[in-house]
Formats: C-alpha cells, sequence, structure tokens
C-alpha cells in the first residue's frame, strides 16, 4: 500500500466501528461523506479492506482470540481484525503491522495500547494464516441464520454462506448486443444475457463507459425486466426505479417508462444514468402510493431486507438485526395491491425483491393473488433463456439465491413473479 496506507486502514477501521458500533449501513456512512478526504482509489480500498473484515470476521475473531486475554474496545478490536484479516490473507507484516501500531498510537483513548497491538499482530502473522485456512466458512449472524435455514435447509446456507465469503463479480448489462460486449471486454455472456467482467477491472475503465453502452447490474437483478418483457410504445410504470438499472433496461427495450422513487438523490443518480447511457423516460421523484394512471405493464422493485445482496454488502448482517423487516413486509403488500390498481385489464406486472426471505417474495405473491380474484401469476412467463426450471417456485415465481452459478462467481439472491389482470 502507498503511503497514504495508514489513512486508508485508519478509514476502514472507522467504516467497521460504524457498522458495528452504531449499526449504519456502509453506504450511508460513505454517502455521508466519511471517505471524502481520500484519494479515489484509496477510497476504493478502505472499502474493499472494510468489506473483507466483514467477510472474514468469524475467522479473524477466532484466530485472535487465543492471544488475547479480554476482548478489547471496539475500535481496538476492529484494528486487530482488520490487520489479522490481511495478515492471513497474504499481505505483507510489514505495512499491514506498522499501520496498526501507528493508529492505534494516534488515538488519544487507546494510544497506551500500542504494544499489545504490535504484539498480537506479529503472533498472528507467525502462525495465523495456516489457522485461518483451517477454519470454516464463516456463517450469518443467527437472527438471520435461522429463517433463511427454515426456508432452504442447512446444505444449502453452508452454499450460500461460501458464496457470501466468496464475494461478487462485476456483472453489465448491454444497452445493445450483449454478445458482441463480452467480446469486446473479454467477458463472459452469462446464459441469462449479462456479461460477467474479468476480475480486477476498474468499472469506468471499461469500454464503452463513456459511451454509455453498458450499465453495472447483477445478473439477477437484470431478469425481472426481462420478464416483464415491455414492448416499444408500452406505457410502463417503474415503481421504486432508483438507482434506474430496470428503467434503463425497459427505456432501451423502447417503452413509454415513467421511473417513480420517492429519494431525490437516489433520482438524481438515474438521471445521470439515463444521461450516460443516452436513453430516457420521465422521472417522478414522488411517494409510490401517490401515483395514478392506468399502465401496460408494472415493474415493482419494492424496499426490502436487501438479503441478496450481501455478497456485495457484507456489512448489512452486522448493521441490522432484522427489526425493521416486519414494516418492509407490511409496506410491499400494501405497494403491491396499489401497483395492481394501477394495471390495465389485460395488463402485467412483475413484483420482485432482492431479498432471500420468503415473507418478501413467494408469501407476498401467493397471498395477492388471493386477495385479487381478477389476478393470476404466469408461471410461463419467468422461463426466459438461461434461466434454470428448478428455479421456478411452487405458486409459479423465480427464486434466485447466491449460490446459484456457484463455478461462475455466483449470482444476488432474488425474488420476481409476473402477475396478469384479468
Ligand atoms: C430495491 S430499490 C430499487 C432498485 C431499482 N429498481 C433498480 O433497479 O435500480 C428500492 C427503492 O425504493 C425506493 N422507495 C422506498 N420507499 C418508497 C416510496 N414510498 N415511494 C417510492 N419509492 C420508494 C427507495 O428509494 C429505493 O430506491
Amino acid at each position: 500500500m502507498s503511503k497514504s496506507g495508514m489513512q486508508t486502514r485508519r478509514s476502514a477501521v472507522y467504516l467497521l466501528d460504524q457498522v458495528m458500533g452504531e449499526g449504519r449501513l456502509m453506504s450511508e456512512v460513505i454517502g455521508s461523506g466519511a471517505l471524502e478526504r481520500l484519494e479515489p482509489a484509496d477510497r476504493a480500498r478502505a472499502q474493499r479492506l472494510a468489506m473483507d473484515t466483514l467477510r472474514g470476521l468469524e475467522r479473524a475473531d477466532r484466530v485472535l482470540q487465543k492471544h488475547l486475554k479480554k476482548v478489547p474496545a471496539l475500535t481496538v478490536q476492529n484494528v486487530l481484525r482488520l490487520g489479522t484479516v490481511e495478515l492471513c490473507q497474504g499481505g505483507a507484516a510489514h505495512g499491514v503491522v506498522n499501520d496498526a501500531v501507528e493508529i492505534i498510537a494516534k488515538n488519544k483513548h487507546h494510544a497506551g495500547l500500542k504494544g499489545l497491538v504490535n504484539a498480537v499482530l506479529r503472533k498472528v502473522d507467525a502462525d495465523g494464516q495456516a489457522e485461518w485456512d483451517r477454519l470454516r466458512i464463516p456463517r450469518m449472524p443467527k437472527w438471520l441464520r435461522k429463517p433463511l435455514a427454515q426456508a432452504y435447509g442447512s446444505d444449502v446456507m453452508l452454499g450460500i454462506e461460501a458464496a457470501h465469503f466468496n464475494g461478487a463479480p462485476l456483472d453489465l448489462t448491454a444497452k445493445g448486443d450483449a454478445a458482441a460486449l463480452a467480446d469486446t471486454i473479454g467477458g463472459e455472456l452469462l446464459p441469462t444475457g449479462s456479461v460477467r467482467v474479468p476480475v480486477g477491472q476498474q468499472v469506468s475503465a471499461l469500454a464503452g463507459y463513456e459511451a454509455g453502452d453498458w450499465w453495472v447490474q447483477d445478473a439477477a437483478a437484470a431478469l425481472p425486466a426481462k420478464i416483464l418483457n415491455v414492448q416499444a410504445g408500452e406505457k410502463v410504470l417503474d415503481l421504486c426505479a432508483a438507482p434506474g438499472g430496470k428503467t434503463m433496461q425497459m427505456a432501451a427495450a423502447g417503452a413509454e417508462v415513467a421511473a417513480v422513487d420517492d429519494n431525490p438523490s437516489r433520482m438524481a443518480r438515474v438521471e445521470e444514468n439515463l444521461k450516460r447511457t443516452g436513453l430516457s423516460a420521465t422521472l417522478v421523484v414522488g411517494d409510490a402510493m401517490a401515483q395514478q394512471g392506468a399502465y401496460d405493464a408494472i415493474l415493482l422493485d419494492a424496499p426490502c431486507s436487501a438479503t441478496g445482496t450481501m455478497r456485495r454488502h457484507p456489512d448489512l448482517p452486522f448493521a441490522k438485526d432484522g427489526s425493521e423487516f416486519g414494516d418492509l413486509i407490511g409496506m410491499q403488500e400494501v405497494f403491491l395491491d396499489h401497483a395492481l390498481s394501477l394495471l390495465k385489464p389485460g395488463g402485467r406486472l412483475v413484483f420482485c425483491t432482492c431479498s432471500l426471505l420468503p415473507d418478501e417474495g413467494e408469501v407476498q405473491v401467493e397471498e395477492s393473488v388471493a386477495r385479487w380474484s381478477g389476478v393470476s401469476v404466469d408461471r410461463d412467463a419467468v422461463l426466459i433463456e438461461g434461466v434454470d426450471p428448478d428455479w421456478v417456485t411452487e405458486e409459479g415465481g423465480l427464486r434466485l439465491r447466491p449460490d446459484y452459478w456457484a463455478d461462475r462467481g455466483g449470482m444476488d439472491g432474488f425474488y420476481m413473479a409476473l402477475l396478469r389482470k384479468a
């Protein structure tokens, strides 16, 4: 790491403190300007270090356990965890240990512990890596593991946890020909038409970024709009649209898209994305529940627990405790009913969430079909190219999990179903 390594590592520790101490998501902390004093490359590195530490936290704590008589204050613990993860993943002891000691030496509350930090990390450097490799894949916290294990079984949980530990590759959605994009950037054309970028590439340096030939979107997240399959000239409502991945897919298909989201700063990103890709949609900053009109097709990507995205957001299980999930589930039900009321007779709606919890997917769809006499699930609609028929659920939706496509690098957890109004 460069001269700025110490500041970068100190920022990573700050992110960890905020996630674990204050229950804040990393995106919130970064969004509020916490890393602004760092150069862009160091900012990305601080974020990556914090994410690697969260992914390996259970192992780091195991390795550290035998070198600590008692658990130190959170910041000291996080300095040690970060150092342990770096050392056990092949980081050079000189930089890692020196920076950790300096971070503690400059901390007015804990400066007296710099000797301890030095001694512990030297021991970790001596024998931590061998132990690290023998330890199990880190598990999710119990509050989240339990409902998921009930839904999918223990073996599947191990696969999902392995996918979380491995992190996520970068996927792109092409504005035009996906095969041509895969050729140009040397990426992999996935069975469902997304393009997986070779490891270690910088997004903005990839060919076609400036020209807006593609946008970043996980392969799973690209499927709801493909299933809705909007046609040129159709009047389409994209409810809960920001940052606009699905808006762009539907605009690229030539539909007249109205994109609604109540978060102005996230909507500004939709505007930027549309500008970069040269696509157009009508943008509405407002509450989904206040929307009126009649639409041929609606995509409702409802706010949810985001438990499907933990490969890229390993902070989520540490910042959250599930206490707000009940409110989200209630909101999804109300949004789905309102969205169905805005559908023209004969119209279709895709309901989706980036969640692994059946209460935010399968159960919502089953219950809405029971509430609405003229609404049914179109189970054939989800069987688009590249979709494995085993992913189709009992009620006719599509359940995607991070352990699918394991040999290719996985996919986000997602649920989606297409509902038709008689
Ligand atoms: C899962 S994200 C949407 C992702 C987006 N569809 C995409 O593909 O890029 C959910 C969105 O719901 C928005 N949201 C939450 N409550 C809302 C409300 N009452 N009305 C409109 N949008 C809302 C959030 O601001 C957030 O952007």
